[in-house]
């Protein structure tokens, strides 16, 4: 099962596993739809070797995804969960997530269900792996987006506001705007205040150039407060993030007088084919997992370090976020303004 934001190479990591367990153990595999709803209502499709061919270079995921708990309602539980599988004949369930799904994940396997996880987020934020497939496309579409806005910035002599995604880790923020030559990043972790962001601006300014500002939608201006929503809550109730640089925009333009425009990046970074590297990642990790299933590595997920992949306990990627240290954002901030 697929489960939490979609990102490329899901579908890779589905191939890896269902050819990887066809071709070394002739094994059955199943898919549950959308996330842990189907899980719960036992609504699966057959994934025959046919169905995973040639989709590793395909974005999002075949078998859809969701938002849904493991323990709400009355199909929640392990109890339920455990015969859901039972019924089917599962022996082994792979759950492919971020830390929400996997939270989920390590609940249900400590109540003896046969799990195992694979390491799934758009915004490398999952501790106990080095990286998560997704990452390096959604960096890759960051520039290429961010590289674009600064042409048409210095042409009009205009600020350029870029926001990417990112709600409590500025990893895509801080890559895309490193690998773009961004002249101030702004991240969740490191608090800014409009000063700060205002003197950078106005510093690439004075030097003839369209000042770039990339922002994660996490950003929070100032000491204190909350990442800024203004789009409600989403399923699981989180409030939806997004319109930060907005915000950072209309602010540089009060206090800089320079025409100042913003872009959203938003679900582009997403979507689409998976970068070659995404695609091997995620390819390993698939084929780790059936192996994981096949040892009875229950509770624990298959994970990268270094260039090998191996395996770790799913409470290494729980206990806190991988959120990117002061040290990296100092190395970049030298070159701000
Ligand atoms: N501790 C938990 N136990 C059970 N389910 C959880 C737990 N934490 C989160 N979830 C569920 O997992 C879902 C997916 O998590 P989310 O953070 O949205 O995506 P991701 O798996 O990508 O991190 C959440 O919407 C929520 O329903
Ligand atoms: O609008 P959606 O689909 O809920 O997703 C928005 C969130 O999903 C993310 O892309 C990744 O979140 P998860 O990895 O926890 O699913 C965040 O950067 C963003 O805040
Ligand atoms: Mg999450």
């Amino acid at each position: 099962m697929t489960s939490g934001g979609d990102c490329p190479g899901l579908n890779a990591v589905i191939r890896g596993a269902v050819l990887g367990g066809i071709k070394r153990h002739g094994d059955e595999f199943v898919g549950f739809r959308d996330g842990w709803r189907g899980v719960k209502e036992g609504d699966f499709m057959n994934l025959p070797r046919g169905t995973v061919r040639g989709i590793s270079k395909q974005g999002g995921t075949i078998l859809g995804t969701s938002r849904v708990n493991p323990y709400e309602g009355p199909l929640g539980g392990p109890e339920h969960i455990s015969k859901v599988l039972k019924d089917h004949k599962v022996d082994a369930l792979m759950v492919i997530g971020g830390e929400g799904s996997l939270a989920g994940a390590n609940r249900l396997a400590e109540a003896g269900l046969p799990i195992v996880g694979v390491p799934k987020t758009i915004d490398n934020d999952l501790n106990g792996t080095d990286y998560t497939f997704g990452f390096d496309t959604a960096v890759q579409i960051g520039t290429e987006a961010i590289d674009r806005l600064r042409t048409t910035g210095e042409s009009h002599h205009r600020v350029m506001v870029a926001e990417v995604m990112g709600r409590h880790a500025g990893w895509i923020a801080l890559h895309a705007g490193m690998a773009a030559g961004a002249h101030a990043i702004l991240i969740p972790e490191v608090p800014a205040s409009a000063d700060d962001v205002v003197n950078w601006v106005q510093e690439a300014y004075d030097r003839g150039r369209g000042p770039l500002v990339v922002v994660a939608e996490g950003f929070v201006m100032g000491e204190t407060g909350e990442a800024y929503s203004h789009l409600g809550l989403d399923e699981a109730g989180r409030p939806r993030l997004g319109g930060i640089g907005e915000v950072v925009a209309r602010i540089i333009q009060e206090r800089t007088g320079i025409e100042t425009r913003c872009t959203t990046l938003g679900y582009i970074q997403r979507g689409g084919v998976p970068t070659a590297y995404d695609r091997v990642l995620a390819t390993r990790l698939g084929m780790a997992a059936a192996e994981a299933a096949h040892d009875g590595a229950w509770g624990e997920m298959v994970a990268l370090e270094g260039t090998n992949i191996h395996r770790v306990p799913l409470s290494a990627a729980l206990h806190s976020l991988k959120t990117v240290p002061k040290s990296r954002y100092e190395e970049v901030a030298v070159l701000f303004g």
